[in-house]
């Protein structure tokens, strides 16, 4: 069995540079009102896919006018001298957001890093303050990959009520919270992962299918219900006929048997990941500024 009609291929560039155009106009309110929304970005050693991530949410910040501080460290800085510079960001008023690129060097326990970085310039959602209010159901910065996932989501389905969604993946950065903000969103939610039994039979009752497990094209039509969404996050570099090649978590070829709707790689969750993350920097900047945007206090109107 086919799906009814062509599957519509979900584009994940177009919605990115709307929520930016979302997010740019809401800046400019931001600093007529005196608030100058700001990004610290922090890698940690010389990863080369790492450098590429880096300067693209550079790139994107400037273009919604989010002024971005890159603070580039050797790879065998101390985790105490990171975690100074991470304290030093903390008390800077002029600093909104901090993003810790991940991975980070084995040397570094990543979690003291991540709980460092203060809850209310946490514009990755990683502090164990947000990620249990985000599993509360409470309105908390939120991880990017996954609020930009939902986004896709209620942008081609609309309501997601009694919705199925099955992920795929079990991370503390896509899978978790976005069974999370799925349940959120009143959908019937099924975790599963690579040691899941019937992985599959399982994937085959999905009405929306996010995979999100790192493993290249792992699902395909026979993982799929006709007529099912699917979110593909995965980002698998793989040699193929002798070049490098970007691929996801999904078969794209062999899914467009079955999907009403499908994200590609590259093109797909990549770019609502970036344009998250400057929806979740003017967020905090209003976080640590609640009066902002507000009318000021005047003569006729005093505080
Ligand atoms: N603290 C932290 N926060 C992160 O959000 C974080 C991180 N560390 N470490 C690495 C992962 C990965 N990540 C991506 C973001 C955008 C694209 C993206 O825009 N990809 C393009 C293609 C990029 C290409 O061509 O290589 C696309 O899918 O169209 C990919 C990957 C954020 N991450």
């Amino acid at each position: 069995m086919s799906a009814a009609s062509t599957p519509l291929l979900i584009d994940g560039k177009a919605a990115a540079a709307r929520v930016l155009a979302e997010v740019g106009r809401e800046v400019i309110a931001l600093k007529d009102a005196g608030l100058a929304p700001a990004l610290a970005v922090v890698l940690v050693g010389q990863d080369p896919a790492s450098q590429v991530y880096v300067r693209n949410k550079v790139l994107r910040a400037e273009e919604c006018g989010i002024r971005s501080l890159e603070h580039k460290l050797p790879a065998d800085t101390a985790e105490a001298d990171l975690l100074a510079l991470i304290h030093t960001l903390n008390g800077d008023d002029s600093v909104h957001g901090i993003l810790v690129q991940l991975p980070l060097p084995g040397h570094i326990d990543e979690s003291r890093v991540l709980q460092a970085v203060s809850p209310l310039k946490d514009v990755d959602g990683f502090h164990a303050e947000n990620v249990g209010g985000l599993s509360q159901g409470r309105d908390v910065l939120t991880p990017c990959t996954p609020a930009g996932c939902l986004r896709l989501l209620q942008d081609t389905c609309g309501n997601l009520t009694g919705k199925h969604a099955v992920v795929i993946g079990r991370s503390n950065i896509v899978g978790k919270p976005m069974a999370a903000l799925l349940l959120k969103a009143h959908c019937t939610v099924t975790v599963v992962h690579s040691r899941s039994a019937n992985l599959k039979e399982l994937c085959r009752q999905a009405d929306i299918v996010v995979a999100a497990v790192g493993r290249p094209r792992l699902v395909d039509a026979e993982w799929l219900k006709p007529g099912a969404v699917v979110i593909d996050v995965g980002i698998n570099r793989i040699e193929e006929d002798g070049r490098s090649k970007l691929v996801g978590d999904v078969d794209f070829d062999s899914a467009l048997a079955h999907a009403a709707a499908i994200t590609p790689v590259p093109g797909g969750v990549g770019p609502m990941t970036i344009a998250f993350l400057m929806k979740n920097t003017l967020a905090a900047a209003r976080l640590q500024h609640p009066a902002a945007g507000l009318p000021q206090p005047s003569m006729e109107n005093p505080a």
